[in-house]
C-alpha cells in the first residue's frame, strides 16, 4: 500500500471576499501544485478529515469524531449539495479496525456535511463524487474539546486500518490554521441560539443567507483590521507546519486546547484535521513533506496553508 497526505485550509469566503491579486496568484500556484501532486499520486481512496460548522453535528449529541459510511452535503455558501461518493465497504472495514484498536469511534450511516468536507473535494478533484472517499468528522468548534492526543490516536488507528486495504490512500485534512470566524458558541448563548445549536433545525433559506452574509461581513472587518476577533497568528501557524514537516507528531500531545485557542482563535482547533491526516500517514511509515505554502489571508478569515507529503520510501 502506498500512502500520501495533503493538508488544505478551507474558507467559504474564497471567491466572495478575495485578497489582492498577487496573494490570490500565490494561492492559486500552491493549490495547482497540490492538485498536480494528487493527480500524480492517483489515489484509489481518500480518507477525508474535516470539521463541521453546525450543519451536520449538534449538541443534542456531539461526538469528538465520527466516521461516515454514507454522507450528504448541505450546499452551504454555494458549495456542492448532495451525496459524496463514499466507499461504504472501505469505511466499514476501517471502522471495525479502528474500534478493534481501542479508539471509540462513532459511526454515522448518513452523515450531513458542509463546506469543510466539500471544498477540498471540489478544489482537488473537481467535485464531491469523483473519488472513493471515507469522510471522518473531527470536531473543531464545539467545546468542550478533548485532548489532541486522542486525535493523533484516531489518525494513527485509521492509518493502520487503511494500510490493510492494499490501495493507494490519500489522507486529506481540511481546515485551519489560526482563524477566528464568527461561529456561534453554546456557552452563554441566548435561548434561541442555544436551541438551534442543540437541536439543529435546518435553517430557512433566508436564515442561511443571513448567516452567510454575517460571515462575509466578518471577513471584510477582519481585513480592515477589526480587533473583535483573535488575529491570524503566522508564528503559531508556522510552528504547526514545522511540527508536521519535522514528523514530530508526539509533540501535539502536549498542546492544550486552551493554548491552541489563545494562539490561534476559536477555529484553530480545525488543525486537528491536519494532525489526524499526518498521524495516519506517519502510521504507514516515515514521511516527507514535499511542498508547503502559507499565507495569512484575513479576507478569507484564514491562516491559509497547503502542504503535501509522501512516504519516504516511495520517492
Ligand atoms: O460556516 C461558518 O460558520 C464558518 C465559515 C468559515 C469562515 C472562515 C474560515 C473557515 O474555516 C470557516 O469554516
Ligand atoms: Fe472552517
Amino acid at each position: 500500500m502506498i500512502t500520501a497526505a495533503v493538508g488544505l485550509s478551507h474558507s467559504p469566503l474564497i471567491g466572495k471576499n478575495d485578497p489582492a491579486p498577487d496573494v490570490l496568484a500565490a494561492v492559486d500556484a500552491a493549490v495547482d501544485e497540490a492538485r498536480a501532486f494528487v493527480r500524480a499520486f492517483d489515489p484509489e481512496l481518500v480518507v477525508l478529515y474535516a470539521p463541521d460548522h453546525y450543519n451536520g453535528f449538534f449538541y443534542k449529541e456531539m461526538p469528538p469524531f465520527c466516521l461516515a459510511t454514507e454522507a450528504n452535503a448541505v450546499g452551504d455558501f454555494g458549495s456542492a449539495a448532495g451525496p459524496l461518493s463514499v466507499d461504504t465497504e472501505a469505511a466499514r472495514a476501517i471502522a471495525r479496525d479502528v474500534l478493534d484498536h481501542g479508539v471509540d469511534l462513532t459511526i454515522s450511516a448518513r452523515m450531513t456535511v458542509d463546506h469543510g468536507f466539500v471544498q477540498p473535494l471540489e478544489v482537488l478533484f473537481g467535485g464531491i463524487d469523483r473519488v472513493p472517499v471515507v469522510p471522518v468528522f473531527v470536531n473543531g468548534v464545539a467545546t468542550p474539546l478533548g485532548p489532541v492526543s486522542r486525535i493523533r490516536a484516531l489518525g494513527t488507528a485509521i492509518g493502520e486500518a487503511a494500510a490493510e486495504l492494499d490501495r493507494r490512500v490519500l489522507f486529506l485534512g481540511s481546515g485551519g490554521l489560526s482563524h477566528d470566524p464568527p461561529v456561534p458558541v453554546l456557552d452563554g448563548a441566548p435561548p434561541r441560539v442555544a436551541d438551534a445549536l442543540i437541536e439543529g433545525h435546518p435553517p430557512t433559506p433566508e436564515q442561511r443567507l443571513r448567516g452567510e452574509q454575517r460571515v462575509i461581513q466578518a471577513g471584510r472587518d477582519y481585513a480592515a483590521g477589526s480587533t473583535a476577533m483573535i488575529p491570524i497568528n503566522p508564528e503559531w501557524d508556522n510552528l504547526v507546519l514545522d511540527t508536521l514537516a519535522g514528523g514530530r507528531l508526539e509533540d501535539v500531545d502536549g498542546w492544550s486546547v486552551e493554548w491552541m485557542g489563545a494562539e490561534g482563535g476559536g477555529s484553530a482547533h480545525e488543525v486537528r484535521t491536519w494532525i489526524a491526516a499526518f498521524a495516519s500517514l506517519a502510521a504507514t511509515g516515515k514521511y516527507r513533506m514535499t511542498s508547503r505554502f502559507y499565507r495569512a489571508i484575513p479576507e478569507w478569515i484564514a491562516g491559509f496553508a497547503v502542504a503535501t507529503a509522501t512516504q519516504e520510501a516511495t520517492r
